[in-house]
């Protein structure tokens, strides 16, 4: 094995493993250090194994709205076993194979930096062994769960991201901490997998509070609906859990505190860069490593490291998170050849990323909310719509509930941000993406037509709500 590389990457999630197959491509040779397992958190205790569990609710969803048909119970083992394989049952020779095939080297271990272009990787045994980079080194070691510092929460051992998507069984009585992402999705998919009382305490007014209100507010109804209790304005303040993976107890500002069989806390992210030896080339540890526009760490000098995915806390997203992969390797490699195209850079930007919370309703949104956007100083005007009224959106099933909002930028008469509300409008977001992100003038949209009868066609009737 060589200890000199092209390019070093830490970290094999999505992000990761993007860089090392475009440095590759550009003609680079490339070595990735993964401490756990390939293909990072994304594959085995976030975005595949949450969608495998909300799926089956999602379909019940869907069933449940069409006259004639309905569902008997949820077989949970047989959906739990159906997540274990979408998680390859937790083992990553796959991903390592691919790797290979590259080709790129691969280390288990830890990296850590060791100086200017060095990365010492210490394997489970011990063993350690230091690797040098003559171009760059990409740090792409993701996010971990964090953790309030509410008395006793800690202590409890809280479930996190991590245990509920690898749940092996549905907990009676579920308390979730936090109204974003997380929370939401994970709420209903163990309420719809048999948890008997699943309680949401959100400390805001709403859930999903970054999205346009009325997403926050169509699915607290479907909360409702479902009997999931939703109590905005209020946090745990105490918690206690006697014996270990016993019975929890979660005291709230006021009234009665909460009995719970599990505690999920979903109140957010921090970087996962507390020991990843940052302080050995000046950064702090523990915090986010700061980017510019082709991913280059703005905090050291020689423009040696860069860092990609949730690591740089520009979108947590694993989509995004791969498109700044795909910059990365491409600009490492430009680098290298002594050219760089301009082409090479994160147009997006985090707040704009597009996102499916897969929540039944979906929350789909791209670009600017309203509220974003005025405060960006643009000039605004935007128009709602009433999904559930597009004939295909009707035609999905009875009490189809949802709605579409776009926010024009009325200088330019473009979108600058599209957002919809509804079952099966997943696939819709990317015609929205499109839109806002090539910036197709309004009277050029009006002529992408929309087929009758699917729920695209909500995208005639903002058209036309706006006045064309
Ligand atoms: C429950 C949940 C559901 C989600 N669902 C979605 C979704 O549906 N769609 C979506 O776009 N996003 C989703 N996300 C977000 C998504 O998971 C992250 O944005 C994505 O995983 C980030 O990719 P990454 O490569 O930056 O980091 P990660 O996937 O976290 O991978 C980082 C890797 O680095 C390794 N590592 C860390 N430190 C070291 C070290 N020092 N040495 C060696 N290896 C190290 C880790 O072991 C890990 O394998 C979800 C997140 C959660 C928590
Ligand atoms: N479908 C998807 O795309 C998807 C799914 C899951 C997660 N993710 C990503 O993962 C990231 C993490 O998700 P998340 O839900 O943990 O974070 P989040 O930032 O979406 O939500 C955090 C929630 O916790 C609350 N909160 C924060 N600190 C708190 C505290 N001390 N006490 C009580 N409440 C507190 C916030 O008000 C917010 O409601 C998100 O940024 C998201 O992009 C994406």
């Amino acid at each position: 094995m060589a200890d000199e590389f092209d390019v070093i990457v830490i970290g094999a999630g999505p992000a990761g493993e993007n860089v090392v197959d475009r440095a590759v491509r550009g003609g680079l040779t490339a070595a990735i250090v993964e401490e756990r397992l390939a293909g990072g958190e994304c594959a085995y205790w976030a975005c595949v194994p949450s969608k495998a569990l909300l799926r089956p609710v999602d379909l019940a969803g869907e069933v449940s709205r069409v006259p004639g048909l309905s569902l008997g119970p949820i077989d949970v083992p047989a959906v739990l076993a159906r997540r274990d394989e979408t998680v390859s049952n937790f083992d990553d020779s796959g991903q390592v194979r691919w790797i290979e095939s590259v080709p790129a080297e691969f280390f288990r271990g830890r990296g850590r930096i060791d100086g200017p272009r060095r990365v010492r990787v210490t394997a489970e045994d011990g063993g350690e062994r230091v690797i040098t980079a003559r171009q760059a080194v990409v740090l792409a070691t993701g996010s971990v769960p964090a953790i309030p510092r509410t008395p006793g929460l800690a202590e409890a051992r809280p479930w996190t991201s991590h245990e509920v998507t690898a749940a092996t069984s549905i907990p009676e009585r579920l308390v979730v901490i936090g109204g974003g992402v997380v929370a939401c999705e994970m709420a209903q998919a163990m309420h719809g997998l048999g948890a008997r009382s699943t309680t949401v305490l959100v400390r805001g007014d709403r859930l999903l509070s970054r999205m346009e209100p009325f997403a926050g507010e169509l699915l607290a109804e479907s909360f409702a609906d479902a009997g999931i209790e939703l109590r905005t304005h209020t946090d745990a303040v105490r918690v206690e859990r006697p014996e270990p993976g016993g019975k929890v107890t979660v005291h709230l500002p006021e009234g009665p505190p909460l009995e719970a069989d599990e505690l999920l806390v979903a109140t957010g992210r921090r970087p996962a860069t507390g020991d990843l030896g940052l302080s050995t080339v000046g950064l702090a540890d523990g915090t986010i490593v700061e980017v510019d526009d082709s991913m280059r760490a703005t905090g050291v000098a020689d423009g040696w490291l860069y860092a990609v995915g949730d690591v740089n806390g520009r979108a947590l997203l694993t989509h995004m998170g791969k498109y700044q992969a795909r910059i990365c390797g491409d600009v490492i490699a430009a680098r290298a050849r002594g050219d760089e195209l301009p082409a090479m850079r994160d147009l997006v930007g985090g707040a704009r990323s597009p996102q499916v919370v897969f929540t039944d309703p979906q929350v789909c949104a791209v670009g600017l909310t309203e509220e974003a956007a005025r405060a960006a100083g643009i000039r605004v005007r935007t128009v709602e719509y009433d999904l559930g009224s597009v004939t295909g959106a009707y035609l999905m099933g009875d009490g189809y509930r949802g709605k579409a909002k776009a926010v024009v930028d009325e200088d330019r008469r473009i979108l600058v941000g599209v957002t919809f509300v509804g079952p099966a409008t997943a696939d819709l977001l990317h015609s929205a993406t499109i839109a806002v992100t090539a910036e197709v003038p309004l009277d050029l949209l009006w002529h992408a037509v929309p087929t009758f009868p699917t729920v695209s066609e909500i995208w005639l009737r903002l058209l036309e709500a706006y006045g064309l």
